[in-house]
């Protein structure tokens, strides 16, 4: 567990950054420091491994004061992982991941080994390794950037905007894999992003900082999104924050319609959804129509994807219904709006009643 008890930091010019913060960050969890450009994330952050000293107040990291402790020591316990992955450009990718553990005297051919397994486990290819960070693109260095800070196997990691240098569509995976590894590895993490979608995305818990660092609101991303404590936090988390809250709705409970989805075509008078020798979605039949089905948008997987999923599906295509697949893709029925919102209705009795 990593505590914060009244912690000021004001540098030499007078500015405030983070103001008499107490905050406890709970082990084997991910907490994101999220806020506006300004608030105190960044200082908040390394603060922890001592990349800057707080002004007042106190941080432990496991019960031990981080004052008590020389930055190196600490720091070797500590992984730190930074925009655009940070990594030595004159290095290969393998000593990259290597280096903790080359500094911790650790002999080379096992830390190579072990940089080679975490390659993968990043989802990098062995034949990476020889390559200099510059043959990489941004999303691949900031792979390589994870994989080195796990190297040295630390229990806590501090992330800095770990996925902001690449496109959204990097980020999107960037973002899954760190959850899976996650789920493999149990460390206390503490992220700091300044999108709110990333933070509930990520967040087991999520504190949202105002600027002069001040904590708006710190929660679980459900009850940040159910019920901002403030004005602030209302405005941070934006507009679309009930249609976000769906994230955390499971479509398990949805009823299904399967006489609409059909393996050959005909006029019928409602939409149809037609599926291939597999069972998998091929086309739409508009209702009167005996023209060429119309192009499928996304199907969302039952059980394992919200409801946000299956709305995001159910705008996608052209009837207006949501298509639900199980894990091979197979349809498995369709769900129209009304079948939707009847499944929120009673779970979310302050959005959508
Ligand atoms: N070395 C410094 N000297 C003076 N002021 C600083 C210093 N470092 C940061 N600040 C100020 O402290 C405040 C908090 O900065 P910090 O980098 O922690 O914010 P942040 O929330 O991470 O911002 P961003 O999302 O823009 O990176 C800002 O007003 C910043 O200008």
């Amino acid at each position: 567990m990593i505590t914060f008890e009244s912690v000021t930091k004001q540098f030499p010019d007078g500015t405030v950054a983070v103001d008499d913060l107490s905050l406890e960050i709970p082990a084997g969890k991910i907490t994101v420091l999220v806020g506006p450009s300004g608030c105190g994330k960044t200082t908040t952050l390394r603060m922890i491994n001592r990349m800057i000293d707080a002004t007042s107040g106190t941080i432990t990291v496991d019960g031990q004061d981080v004052r008590s402790v020389d930055p190196p020591t600490l720091r070797r316990r500590i992984g730190y992982v930074i925009q655009a992955g940070g990594l030595l450009p004159h290095r290969t990718i393998v000593d990259n991941i290597a280096t903790v553990p080359f500094l911790l005297g650790q002999d080379k051919k096992q830390a190579r080994a072990h940089a080679m397994e975490l390659l993968e486990r990043v989802g990098l290819p062995a034949s990476f390794a020889k390559r200099y960070p510059h043959q990489l693109s941004g999303g691949q260095q900031q792979r390589v950037g994870v994989a080195r800070a796990l190297a040295a196997d630390p229990p806590v990691m501090l992330m800095d905007e770990p996925f902001s240098a690449v496109d959204p569509v990097v980020r999107k995976q960037l973002q899954e894999e760190f959850l899976r590894l996650q789920t493999e590895l149990h460390k206390t993490i503490v992220l700091v992003t300044h999108d709110i979608d990333e933070a509930v995305k990520l967040g087991d818990l999520v504190c949202v900082l105002e600027v002069g660092g001040r904590i708006g609101q710190f929660d679980t991303p459900e009850r940040l999104l159910a019920s901002p404590s403030d004005r602030f936090v209302e405005e941070f988390l934006g507009d679309d924050r009930g249609v976000r809250r769906l994230s955390f709705v499971g479509s398990d409970g949805l009823s299904l319609d399967t006489e609409r989805v059909v393996t050959s075509g005909g006029v019928a008078d409602s939409w149809r959804l037609l599926v291939d020798a597999d069972g998998k979605p091929s086309g739409w039949l508009a209702p009167g129509s005996e023209g060429d089905p119309l192009p499928v948008g996304r199907a969302f997987v039952l059980g394992n994807e919200s409801l946000r999923s299956a709305l995001d599906s159910a705008v996608l295509n052209p009837s207006g219904d949501a298509i639900a697949v199980d894990a091979d893709g197979k349809v498995v029925g369709l769900a129209g709006q009304e079948q939707i919102m009847g499944a929120l209705r009673g779970r979310l009795p302050s959005e959508v009643a």
